[in-house]
């Protein structure tokens, strides 16, 4: 009952987008999300719309809610509406040793590089971003109000800066500064709605513990996968699968902050989960962790398709650290990855072959491990 309740608001609403005499580029967007990703593998739409999001004029800011670290919602001249995470630090520095992955300080390239790593992998579950240069002084500082207008200062160094308001780092030893005013960001498209389109959050099943002296359950019981496959939503149809295809996304990056996932509640609980916030990812190119592989090592598991994309980037003719270079060379900010992230993209792509070829060793039976879904 309530699953058909919302079907309606999507449709009424799609309606309503689909009837709009020009249906701009972000109705086109929010149109074209699905119950297996949020664009279409041949969408030219995606391109041309972040393309746009690169030049079009700036109209409103305001302060994302909640959240641990800054972000402003940004209204465009033309109505779309983008979700900006500021630079804090240059590319070349890591993460701080002594940082656990709840600490580390969000990346705006590590925002960008995944949404291009999970275009590149065939997901199309992560929302499209790119990077703009701002000027603090004329578009953000000039449109600020409220609180976030009373964080605005000039450093020592001449520079301006802000800090807004939000949990964790943001004060004045936290400031984002330009250079004396410029600024680097990354700009996601927004999602529709959440009266439109509402989203359910889900517990992520090999979440970390976000305690500093504490494991989580997976960490110390190897069978814990035979438990996962006993609950809801993960004893039927596709999410076990996703979850597989996350881990293979997130080792890639470095990611260890997948604490929940989203999925839109109109498409039921047969929908592909989403890939939000990434800003962790892209931390330490030396050091490769795999305890992120967890899920594919302790449930052996992995979709035919993934295996077939990973192969690929593998082997070539083009490899995915090469792959990743060549479409972020397109965003203004490039180069969006130090070298050393590309080398490591391949590497990490060798790890996940490995576990997946020790699984197969292991498998009585080589059907359960590799999960055919290319019909
Ligand atoms: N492109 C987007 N459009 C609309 N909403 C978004 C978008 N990206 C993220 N969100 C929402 O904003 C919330 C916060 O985003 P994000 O997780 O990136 O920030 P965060 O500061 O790391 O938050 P948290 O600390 O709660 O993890 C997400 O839970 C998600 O629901
Ligand atoms: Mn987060």
């Amino acid at each position: 009952m309530g699953e058909a309740v919302r079907e309606m608001d999507w449709s009424s609403w799609r309606r309503e987008k689909e009837k709009k005499e020009n249906a701009t580029m972000w109705d086109m967007f929010h149109l074209g999300i699905s119950r297996d990703g949020l664009y279409a593998s041949d969408d030219p739409n995606v391109n041309k719309l972040l393309h746009h999001v690169t030049r079009m004029p700036i109209a409103h800011i305001t302060q994302k809610e909640g959240g641990t670290q800054l972000k402003l919602i940004i209204e465009f001249a033309d109505g779309g509406h983008a979700l900006f995470k500021p630079m804090r630090f240059p590319r070349e520095q890591e993460t701080l040793k002594n940082h656990f992955y709840f600490t580390d300080f969000e990346r705006h390239n590590a925002e960008i590089a995944a949404f291009h790593l999970d275009r590149l992998l065939g997901f199309r579950r992560a929302v499209p971003i790119t990077g703009r240069n701002v000027n603090i002084t004329r578009e953000l500082y000039a449109l600020a109000q409220g609180d976030l207008l009373k964080t605005f200062f000039i450093s020592p160094d001449n520079n301006l800066c802000f800090h807004g308001k939000c949990s964790y780092y943001c004060d004045t030893a936290h400031a984002i500064c330009g250079n004396p005013d410029m600024l680097e960001g990354s700009f996601a498209i927004f999602l529709p709605g959440k009266e439109a389109a509402p989203r359910k959050v889900w517990r992520h099943p090999w979440r970390r513990s976000y305690h500093k002296r504490r494991k989580a359950q997976w960490e110390v019981d190897d069978d814990y996968c035979e438990l996962v496959k006993e609950v809801h939503p993960y004893n039927e149809g596709r999410r076990l699968l996703d979850i597989m295809d996350m881990a293979v996304f997130d080792f890639l990056m470095g990611n260890m902050d997948r604490h929940h996932y989203e999925t839109f509640k109109m498409f039921g609980n047969n929908s592909a989960p989403l890939h939000l916030d990434h800003g962790r990812g892209f931390g330490k190119a030396h050091h490769d962790e795999v305890s992120i592989l967890a899920p594919i090592y302790q449930c052996c598991l992995m979709r035919h398709s993934t295996l077939h994309t990973l192969l690929r980037l593998h082997t070539g003719p083009e490899r995915l650290g090469a792959a990743m270079r060549r479409t972020m060379s397109a965003d203004p900010l490039n180069p969006i990855l130090t070298e050393a992230h590309h080398e490591a993209l391949d590497r990490r792509l060798t790890t996940i072959l490995q576990v997946v070829r020790e699984c197969l060793i292991k498998a009585h039976d080589p059907h359960n491990v590799i999960i055919n879904d290319l019909h």
